[in-house]
């Protein structure tokens, strides 16, 4: 019992100092993606292990729906496709299988949306890397003081967090935020 309550206070006593210090970069966030919409881009989202199905889990709400009725709008989670995946993986690098992706999809009025719990995950870096090239707006979910990805991003919103499963719980209440959001926009 103790340490389900323990868990469950963290969890909570994290979003609240997120609730304190990081709303306007949220805010800021959330206009980016507006903007990439509003000008006929799209969004790309990223992430390893739990960061992947958190990526996979927002494109859902926005292709799908969320909470409102409203029609879809564009997001595309690079992590779905094993055939990419695998393909590139195996044929070039595992670093390279985001990085791929936005270099063929990737337009200068979209956004790229990077979770990395530590900033420093080698695909991600990339992918960010290849967005930069291309012109397109980056967004970081980042923690653990924000790695490489927080000096790359041109909007880092860093989880003041050493714990990843902590870090991954504010991430999707901010993606939450997000859809929630847009929804009543679009
Ligand atoms: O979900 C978890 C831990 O909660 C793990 O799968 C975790 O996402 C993986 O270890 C990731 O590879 C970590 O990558 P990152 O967040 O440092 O970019
Ligand atoms: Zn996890």
């Amino acid at each position: 019992m103790d340490s389900i309550k323990a868990a469950l206070n963290a969890s909570a006593d994290l979003k609240r100092q997120v609730a304190d210090t990081l709303a306007e970069d949220i805010h800021n966030a959330i206009e980016q993606v507006r903007r990439s919409f509003e000008s006929g881009g799209k969004l790309l989202l990223m992430g390893n292990g739990g960061s992947a199905a958190d990526a996979q889990h927002l494109a859902a709400e926005f292709i799908g729906r969320y909470k409102l009725e409203r029609n879809p709008v564009p997001a595309i989670a690079l992590t779905v496709d094993a055939s990419i995946l695998t393909c590139i993986g195996n044929d070039y690098s595992f670093d390279d299988v985001f990085a791929r992706q936005v270099k063929g999809l990737a337009r200068k009025e979209d956004t790229v949306l990077a979770i990395s719990t530590s900033g420093n995950s080698g695909n991600v870096i990339r992918a960010v890397e290849e967005a930069k090239k291309i012109g397109a707006a980056t967004i970081g979910f980042l923690g653990k003081g924000g790695g490489k990805l927080k000096d790359m991003v041109d909007i880092p919103i860093v989880v003041p967090s050493a714990d990843t499963a902590r870090i991954q719980e504010v991430h999707i209440t901010i993606g939450h935020i997000l859809c929630e959001t847009l929804d009543r926009e679009f």
